[in-house]
């Protein structure tokens, strides 16, 4: 059996030489040939090859990816090596040495498909893992924490981060114009312009679930859990001007590095951890476990090894692999389950509905995103149904060929309530205490905090004068000399600049 996610017609052999065909598979003399009439006539309407051509290259674009449009992967391996059956029933976990295939795909966020690499975003760590219980989807980022607890803010706050809708350039008012208004950014905005924001490569940057989850077992109980994954190769980073650099002199740096190691069988590997917290132990815990800007502080809540993740094989068609790839937090397979983050709860909504309208209501058959196992005969037609539909198969619970239906876990929550209609609430002073912490853990390394100070100014200095105050006062809450800094250096470039226009 061809591995999961590998295309059939994507594969050939330099010593085949194979007949060239119309797309009906008809044999063709000359692929540069059309039909006219007489030797200056008009094309013919009846010329198959020419029209065909033509009208599926007038095809070949599909939308996009809204978000995280630029990205590279390839496929790999997870291996269990550590028990952790104790807090676990999920299948894929179960039973030290066990492997599971996967494909993953890293990403930038705001840029469009042709952006360079290095742009100062976090990058996005997707994997889709191919199960004997399904699909198993993390879609993660390379930070512990985002920029919004209240999912509305999505949309929005993305539209900041992309082209201004008259300029259609990127705009540094509308950037800082919207962080600096929605302050519960603020941690990872520490992180966004430290050198963390400029990853060397893909393959030195760590992943993380960000969002709690939940592992349930099948009497009902939980835990509630965080997913790391650290580099074994280190982290490493771009220094602002170095990242600026790369991207004029090779803007697919990341997406070059990655495929480049894998060609020279230098597998790329991560060890992956978990963070668990029992229901009763978080409802005691300092930190909301449903707040997306804050993490979990390791001192207070280990990681836990429980795998080793492997990248061993490039795609052999980039489109057919990559970009038709479809991953959703909500793919989920038995064990696990979303927890009450509102975010997360959007998230699981969101993707397969943009997937519909990027990739059509049929994507799970698409060969890279097909499950292992999937039976699902009362999911019928829709365009490009490519699994032979499940043939003759009942369309409903039919008496005449049942199903086996499996057990699910008990009930693992209650919930009851009104309709409220609520945000997390106002930004509060305990929302700058990790993003201090974070400052003064750039403090250990020499320079970090300069460099930060330095990218913070050069890309601010770009924003109208009232944005910069606000933004000044935000930095003031995290640290007070952190706020004078940024303001005498973004200061500086502004009137440099202003002092340079005027002798234009
Ligand atoms: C309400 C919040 C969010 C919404 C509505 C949202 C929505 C989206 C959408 C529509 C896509 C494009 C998917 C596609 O076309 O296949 C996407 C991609 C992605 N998102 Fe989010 N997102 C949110 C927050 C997050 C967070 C918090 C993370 C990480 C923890 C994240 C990680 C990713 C990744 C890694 C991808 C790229 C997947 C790929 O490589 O195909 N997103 N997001």
């Amino acid at each position: 059996m061809s591995p999961p996610g590998k295309p059939r017609a994507s594969t050939y052999r330099y010593d085949e030489k194979p007949v060239y065909t119309t797309s009906n598979g008809a044999p063709v003399k000359n692929p540069s040939a059309w039909q006219r009439v007489g030797p200056s006539g008009p094309l013919l309407l009846q010329d198959f090859h020419l029209i065909d051509q033509l009208a599926h290259f007038d095809r070949e674009r599909i939308p996009e990816r809204v978000v995280h449009a630029k990205g590279a992967g390839a496929y790999g391996e997870f291996e269990v090596t550590h028990d952790i059956s104790d807090i676990t029933t999920i299948d894929m976990l179960l039973g030290v040495g066990k492997k599971t295939p996967f494909v993953t795909r890293f990403s930038t966020v705001g840029g469009e498909k042709g952006s360079a690499d290095t742009a100062r975003d976090p990058r996005g760590f997707a994997i889709k893992f191919y199960t004997q219980e399904g699909n198993w989807d993390w879609v993660f980022n390379n930070t512990p924490i985002f920029f919004l607890r209240d999912p509305v803010n999505f949309p929005l706050f993305i539209h900041t981060q992309k082209r201004n809708p008259q300029t259609n350039l990127k705009d540094a008012t509308m950037f800082w114009d919207y962080l600096s208004t929605h302050q519960e950014s603020i941690h990872q905005v520490m992180h966004l312009f430290s050198d963390r924001g400029t990853p060397y490569s893909y393959r030195h940057m760590n992943g993380y679930s960000g969002h709690t989850y939940k592992w349930i077992k099948p009497d009902g109980s939980f835990v509630y859990t965080q997913i790391h994954l650290k580099t074994d190769q280190g982290n490493k980073t771009f220094t602002n001007e170095q990242a600026t650099k790369m991207a004029a002199e090779n803007p697919d740096w990341n997406t070059q590095d990655l495929f480049d190691a894998i060609q020279r069988r230098e597998f790329p590997s991560w060890t992956v951890y978990v963070q668990t917290l029992t229901p009763a132990e978080a409802e005691k815990f300092k930190w909301n476990v449903f707040d997306l800007t804050k993490v979990w502080p390791q001192k207070d809540v280990p990681l836990r090894p429980f795998g080793k993740f492997t990248l061993n094989r490039n795609v052999e068609n980039y489109f057919a692999e990559m970009e038709q790839a479809a991953f959703s937090p909500s793919h989920m397979v038995p064990g696990v389950e979303p927890s009450a983050d509102p975010v997360l709860q959007s998230r699981l909504f969101s993707y397969p509905d943009t997937h519909r309208h990027r990739l059509g209501v049929n994507y799970q058959q698409i060969p890279v995103n097909s499950p292992l196992n999937a039976f699902n005969p009362f999911q019928r037609d829709g365009a490009m149904v490519v699994n032979g539909n499940y043939g003759a198969n009942p369309n409903y619970p039919s008496t005449a060929r049942p199903l086996t239906y499996k057990p699910e876990a008990k009930g693992h929550e209650a919930w009851a309530g009104e309709v409220v209609s609520e945000l997390f609430g106002e930004v509060k002073p305990e929302d700058y205490e990790q993003a201090n912490g974070l400052w003064k853990v750039l403090g250990r390394t020499k320079g970090q905090q300069a460099n930060f100070v330095h990218n913070v100014a050069g890309h601010l200095s770009g924003a109208r004068q009232e944005v910069r105050r606000r933004t000044y006062e935000m930095f003031s809450r995290v640290d007070k000399d952190l706020g004078q800094a940024i303001t005498t250096e973004t200061e500086k470039i502004v009137h440099g600049n202003a002092e340079l226009a005027s002798k234009l």
